[in-house]
């Protein structure tokens, strides 16, 4: 088993990295939980018939587990779902010392963190990711949150866990197009510095999206990710500056999704066109050559990632969601740009007729 620690305004934090990690399930919340005698979980449907039986074994019944499922897909990332959950949890008398624990991908992981910031104005979280997305990103740095009409995550909170435990052994039965869709995020991560993450994707990244699942390789790419994840959410908790770079090919990948409805496409496709449109758009300010745009696409490329805009979606249709994006100050959005594979900077000053440019076929 490997770990990295998170410093958080909760207290520091450990992200435990290890195949079969979950089998120790009990005995970690137990440790982390002195006394614990009620457990709640949060899952959707398509993950708890995949693995919840075997969770539930290796609990016991010791903890009194109580399980609330939210209906599946980023469509279903709203307050409503949010608040299904907190109406099964208030149902039970939930009590304050009574831990959640988030058992899914990035959709659970960011609502059942909500959840946990509103039950009762707060009760202890456990995130146990079971997605490529959730276990290189999501589950580290504590973003909670829901999608609006007007925008993605535009309504949550900064929930930091209590511990996260990753077990690439969930991975076995998620579909490749999600393991394809996490890779999204981890190019990410080598494109903002990770030049160890860098070297391994140019040379191996094939063996990330075969069919067949490769445990030795993704428990060091995990590893790899949650560590740059920690270093830079440790020292930015609340994204006032360095956290912006994790916000790479998520201001186009956000107005894509948001302009689709938040179906039709995967978040980490959606941040892999983001990150193409970064690239061009560095290019043509001049920060960056033709060869950082091709870096980028190879990867994306080899991931089996899409590398153009979907025909449907104009420049004019995603707009108004760049404009309602986070990192907007004063109507213009911060962009989060290239300078070559392995260097990004923020740019808040630019001409925004460049923005055209990152919708492109
Ligand atoms: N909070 C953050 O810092 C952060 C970071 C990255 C992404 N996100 C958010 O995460 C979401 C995307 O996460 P995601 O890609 O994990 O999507 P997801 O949670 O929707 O999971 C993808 C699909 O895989 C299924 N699934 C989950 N685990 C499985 C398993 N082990 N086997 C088989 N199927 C499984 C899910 O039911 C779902 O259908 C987006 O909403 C994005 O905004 C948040
Ligand atoms: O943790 C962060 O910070 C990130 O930007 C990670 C992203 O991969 C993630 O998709 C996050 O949810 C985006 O946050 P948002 O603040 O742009 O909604
Ligand atoms: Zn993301």
């Amino acid at each position: 088993m490997r770990e990295t620690l998170v410093a958080s305004s909760g207290g520091s934090y450990p992200v435990s990295i290890g195949a079969g990690l979950s089998a120790s399930l009990k005995e970690r919340l137990q440790e982390l939980f002195p006394g614990i005698s009620r457990l709640g979980i949060v899952s959707n449907p398509v993950v708890w018939n995949l693995h919840g039986a075997a969770i539930l074994r290796n609990l016991g019944s010791e903890l009194r587990p109580v399980v609330a499922l939210h209906p599946d897909g980023e469509v279903a990332k709203t307050m409503e779902s949010v608040l299904g959950l907190l109406d099964r949890f208030l149902g039970d008398r939930w009590e304050r010392r009574d831990p959640l624990l988030v058992v899914g991908g990035g959709v659970t992981g960011d609502m059942g963190g909500l959840a946990a910031a509103l039950l009762l104005r707060g009760v202890p979280l456990v995130h146990l990711p079971t997605t490529v997305v959730a276990q290189v990103d999501s589950a580290i740095g504590g973003k909670t949150g829901v999608d609006h009409p007007l925008g993605k995550n535009l309504i949550g909170v900064f929930n930091p866990p209590r511990a996260v435990l990753s077990d690439p052994e969930f991975l076995r039965t998620l579909p490749l197009s999600q393991r394809r869709s996490g890779v999204g995020e981890v190019i990410k991560y080598a494109l903002i510095g990770d030049r160890t993450l860098l070297g391994l994707l140019s040379d191996r990244i094939e063996e990330l999206v075969s069919e067949e699942f490769h445990p030795g390789i993704w428990e060091e790419v995990i590893f790899l990710s949650s560590a740059d994840k920690a270093g830079i959410v440790s020292r930015d908790e609340k994204e006032s500056g360095e956290r912006m770079l994790l916000n790479l090919g998520h201001t186009f990948g956000h107005a894509l999704e948001g302009a689709l409805g938040y179906s039709g496409i995967l978040h980490g496709e959606a941040v892999a066109l983001g990150m193409l449109s970064a690239a061009r758009i560095s290019g043509a300010m001049g920060l960056s050559g033709p060869e950082t745009f091709e870096t980028v696409r190879d990867l994306v490329k080899r991931a089996g990632l899409p590398v153009s805009w979907p025909s449907k979606v104009t420049f004019e249709t995603i707009a108004p969601y760049l404009g309602r994006d986070k990192k907007a100050s004063r109507g213009q959005v911060a962009l989060i740009l290239p300078e070559a594979p392995g260097s990004v900077r923020i740019v808040r000053d630019y001409d925004p007729s460049l923005l055209s440019l990152g919708v492109f076929s």
